[in-house]
């Protein structure tokens, strides 16, 4: 059963990427189908308008409730799970893409201006799963990018769409903290070499070696991520 995937959004062409490279070959190989849809095409107005200003006051417009009702419609069943990405939600990250991966249906509500009305949330909760993420703690312009950024991360996980597997295992095995450097020819580079111990052909050195740099780099970037931290 392929993942399905529906994207409800303004700015539809923000998701041509997604033909390409390793998103393309999933979608030709079956693994994942994806749909994009202009939530224009679900207003009745002749101005197709999707916001309006925000109750009790504030800065900028919100998204407006019936076309995200209408759009959500055309496509949800009771296998949804609707995934709505704002500044708000909880944080998305490696897990969460590997749940999504083994979802049946994904439909992404990319919101503009300052959001989406809280009540297409609300009415969703009962009746599917409802899933508000963020990408990070910084603000974008809407949930496109963060979208595109979730679609990637969970598709890449789906079995059969990477073409080597390999990659997943490592990624799976990896101690907690960020990953060691990697290296490739020429051995010699503009006066810099290549780690020696990586040319040994010692592959618990190697390993070791690995750790320790993994190690290295995360309590330099990331001691957030270090056990015990
Ligand atoms: N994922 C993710 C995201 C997003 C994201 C996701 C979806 C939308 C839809 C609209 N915007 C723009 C925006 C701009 C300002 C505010 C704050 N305002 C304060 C008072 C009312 C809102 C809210 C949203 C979005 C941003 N940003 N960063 C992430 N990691």
């Amino acid at each position: 059963m392929p993942l399905r995937i529906d994207v409800i959004t303004i700015f539809p062409d923000y998701f041509a990427p997604l033909q390409l490279s390793l998103m393309g070959k999933a979608q030709q190989s079956g693994l994942v189908t994806i749909a994009i849809h202009d939530l224009r095409e679900f207003t009745s107005d002749r101005h197709r308008s999707v916001d309006d200003t925000p109750y009790g006051g504030g800065a900028g417009m919100v998204m407006t409730p019936e076309p995200w009702g209408q759009a959500i419609d055309a496509v949800v069943t009771d296998q949804s799970t609707l995934i709505v990405p704002t500044p708000a939600g909880k944080l998305f990250s490696q897990p969460v893409a590997a749940e999504l991966a083994h979802s049946t249906h994904l439909i992404f509500a990319c919101g503009r201006y300052e959001g989406i009305d809280q009540r297409v949330v609300e009415y969703y909760r009962p009746r599917i799963d409802v899933r508000e993420l963020s990408i990070g703690d910084y603000v974008l312009a809407g949930g496109d990018v963060a979208t595109l950024a979730m679609i990637e991360a969970s598709v890449r996980l789906v079995p059969g769409v990477l073409g080597n597997p390999e990659s997943l295992v490592e990624e799976s095995h990896q101690l907690p903290g960020v990953e060691y450097p990697s290296y490739t020819k020429p051995p010699t580079w503009r006066g810099l070499d290549v780690p020696e111990v990586l040319l040994s052909g010692h592959h618990d050195q190697i390993a070791r070696w690995r750790a320790e740099q993994s190690t290295i780099r995360t309590t330099h970037n990331r001691p957030d991520l270090l056990p015990g931290s």
